[in-house]
């Protein structure tokens, strides 16, 4: 009951708003019930393929064989981060440093040395040029050779040797001490950009965050990483602190569900199409699947080089053999825990999606427009996908707001009472009458007479207070119980 009491406070506050009330057991049990669990690569339900998965990505990620690491929060992970990455480091820089630094002299030595020894043998006059060898500096020579005066010459060679063949070369070859300078920036930028991230960051961005760095982790090269798109920008980090809020992460949900509704609008200008569907119709060499299939997994392909695969957020459809980025990666501070990049349920996703939405909302029939009708249904996933995901980001600044009620359900792996705990009614109901008035308004049809027919909608309106009541919320709070049951993973 205190328990309650004090929630009832907290979400008050987060929201500004009054709550309601407070969601039964048993309808918390209701959810945590639903066949998705069963999809979610947590450590009891994580099949071997989606194990491996994991760790790829993890190790992608850079998160390491680093259970140790990845549990590791705040302040002392830092510290392992920074130590873990000066080493590598300092491990490629001084070899890259070696090498250049070895040809150098080698070129050095050849050029130059090799030259004088040359002389010395072909003349006998130890340290005198060439041309101060003719007869009509012989006297001075031999003066030199014998004399007082050979130290001063010797300087005065050895400076003009510096001057006019040294540092011009040192110039042109970029070999001055400005290299090591350049090293020692490196790192020192490495150092800070972390400051802000609360978990290991990826090797990507370890290796690439300095703007100077050009090649990505699998050895790209890029000339400029400025003219490369950054997939993606956390968009949820509040625009004046930079950080993550439970405010600002509600702000970017209600963002979504624009997205969403107009991709519905999109997708129901074609009716059902069901050719996009089956996997006989299609037929293209070294491909068995649907058209659909085909096209998100293409997509996700070219997707996942431009980056956006490396956002928790962002998960494939089709996450086997993904190739790795061949861009820099946008540097947003690391803000979950690694197994948050671990959770896709988008298997779920897709069965809810093709088995159980799209009938409610497209027209029986075929116009022959598959392409584009697979298209709509892959811009519809990819926003539905990236909604739920983001239940990650409430979950975990759920559990920075809250630790002290979220820590003992987490260590009793309790899922009902988390379930009961981040979930709010009233939001909930808001959501869903947002949504609905959003339909109406985005699918009107809009005309400059009078004539236009104001309530007839593109999609039925009713519909999406169901998606989101049904679907979409439900499934946002099971990716918040499983990120909550693991993030304290050591
Ligand atoms: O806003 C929150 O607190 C959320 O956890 C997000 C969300 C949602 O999916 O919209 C989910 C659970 C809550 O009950 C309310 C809303």
């Amino acid at each position: 009951m205190e328990e309650e009491k004090k929630k009832g406070r907290r979400s008050r506050e987060e929201e500004g708003k009054t709550e309601t009330g407070r969601r039964e057991e048993g309808e918390g049990k209701k959810i945590a019930h639903l066949s998705v669990v069963s999809a979610i690569p947590s450590k009891a339900h994580q099949s071997k393929e989606q194990n491996e998965k994991g760790k790829r990505r993890k190790r992608r990620r850079g998160e390491g064989e680093g259970k140790k690491e990845m549990g590791r929060r705040w302040e002392g992970d830092r510290k392992e981060t920074g130590g873990r990455r000066r080493e590598e480091g300092d491990g490629k820089e001084t070899g890259r440093r070696r090498e250049e630094g070895g040809g150098k002299k080698e070129n050095g030595r050849t050029g130059e040395e090799g030259e004088g020894k040359k002389e010395k043998g072909r003349r006998g006059l130890p340290g005198l040029p060439l041309q101060l060898r003719s007869s009509k500096y012989l006297p001075l020579c031999n003066r030199v050779l014998s004399g007082k005066e050979q130290p001063l010459l010797i300087k005065s060679l050895v400076w003009c040797f510096f001057v006019f063949v040294t540092a011009p070369y040192m110039a042109t070859t970029g070999a001055s001490s400005d290299e090591s300078a350049r090293f020692t920036k490196n790192e020192t930028l490495v150092e800070t950009s972390d400051e802000s991230a609360r978990f290991t960051k990826n090797e990507t961005l370890v290796e690439t965050s300095d703007e100077s760095a050009r090649f990505t982790k699998n050895g790209t090269f890029i000339e400029n990483s400025d003219d490369y798109p950054r997939f993606m920008k956390n968009e949820t980090l509040d625009s004046s602190t930079n950080k993550l809020t439970l405010e600002s992460i509600r702000q970017y949900l209600i963002e979504l569900e624009d997205t969403i509704i107009f991709n519905l609008i999109e997708r129901a200008k074609f009716p059902l199409n069901s050719p996009t569907y089956d996997e006989s119709s299609l037929k293209i060499p070294g491909f068995s699947g649907s058209l659909v299939q085909y096209i998100v997994k293409e997509t996700e392909v070219l997707q996942a080089k431009v980056g956006r695969y490396e956002s928790p957020e962002e998960q494939p459809f089709f996450p086997d053999d993904l190739p790795e980025p061949v861009v820099i990666p946008y540097n947003n501070p690391q803000e979950l825990h690694p197994v948050g990049a671990t959770i896709n349920i988008n298997e779920t996703i897709w069965k809810m999606y093709f088995g159980q939405l799209l009938p409610l909302f497209v027209a029986e029939g075929d116009d022959g427009n598959y392409g584009s009708t697979a298209v709509c249904d892959l811009n519809c996933l990819q926003a539905l996908s990236r909604r739920i995901h983001y239940g990650k980001y409430v979950a975990e600044v759920k559990y920075r707001d809250a630790r002290q009620d979220y820590v003992p359900l987490i260590h009793a792996q309790d899922r009902d009472a988390l379930m009961k705990l981040l979930t709010f009614e009233s939001v909930e109901e808001m959501v869903k009458r947002r949504v609905e008035k959003k339909a109406m308004v985005f699918g009107q049809d809009v005309s400059l007479d009078d004539k236009g027919n104001n309530w007839k909608y593109k999609i039925d309106p009713s519909i999406l207070p169901r998606l989101y009541g049904e679907w979409v919320m439900p499934l946002t709070k099971d990716v918040e119980v499983e990120y909550l049951l693991w993030c304290l993973e050591k």
